[in-house]
């Protein structure tokens, strides 16, 4: 069984994705057991906690440094065993130390068709209201593995969303979620799971 951790900044609603998708027993070789928010008001706090799935609060702010906020993100996923990372709607930077620990094992949730809309600055709904400042008729969802460069990883699944007249950036939003990323983020959970599990019992 993949040990995983979620790590989320906001509302919550992949992890609730996932949390719902292992229920129904759609990972079956995976196991969501911790969640780690960067804010310790962030909504998804209370949907792990409704699932029984243990909790932890680790902000940037109450770090000296960026590496002592890293040092202590991995601190966090060695001691509960964690194999496997998805950072759902998570919106610090990872650094270094967690990629090195985790290379091919951190996941991440962008809510566009990278290479499209992506990385700096643009995340929530910032990412809908530029495509439809640039007018797009086609936009979506992406889940790819995580490495140093903002939503720059290889890229896993992809799901395109139409763009209808009339959307305003919060209709869009909605609907990429509904439609796409919590479609494709549980079912990339499931691939990956599955792809270590056997890994591990080659080894
Ligand atoms: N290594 C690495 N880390 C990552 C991603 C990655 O692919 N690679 N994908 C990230 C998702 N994308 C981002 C990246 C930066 C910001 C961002 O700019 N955040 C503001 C704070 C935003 C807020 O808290 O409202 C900041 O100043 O840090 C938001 C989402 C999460 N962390
Ligand atoms: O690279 C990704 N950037 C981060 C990002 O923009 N994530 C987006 O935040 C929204 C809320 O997520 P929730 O907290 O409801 O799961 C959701 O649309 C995510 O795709």
């Amino acid at each position: 069984m993949i040990r995983i951790a979620v790590m989320v900044s906001g509302g919550g609603t992949n992890l609730q994705a996932l949390l719902d998708a292992e229920a129904a027993g759609k990972i079956p070789a995976g196991k969501i057991v911790l969640t780690v928010a960067s804010r310790g008001d962030a909504y998804a706090l209370k949907r792990a906690e409704a699932a029984g799935v243990k909790t932890k609060v680790i902000s940037r702010k109450s770090f000296a440094s960026t590496e002592d906020f890293d040092q202590a993100v991995l601190a966090c996923m060695k001691e509960n065993q964690i194999e496997l990372i998805v950072l759902a709607g998570y919106l610090s930077m990872v650094g270094k130390p967690l990629i090195d620990a985790y290379p091919k094992r951190i996941l991440n949730i962008h809510p566009s068709l990278i290479p499209s809309f992506c990385g700096k600055g643009f995340y929530g709904l910032k990412v809908h209201e530029a495509a439809l400042a640039r007018g797009v008729k086609v936009t979506g969802a992406t889940v790819h593995y995580v490495n140093e460069i903002t939503d720059g990883g290889e890229i896993l699944l992809q799901k395109p969303v139409n763009v209808l007249p009339g959307d305003t950036p919060e209709v869009l939003q909605q609907r990429v979620m509904e439609e796409a990323e919590w479609q494709i983020l549980p079912e990339a959970v499931k691939m990956v799971s599955e792809e270590l599990e056997k890994e591990k019992n080659h080894d």
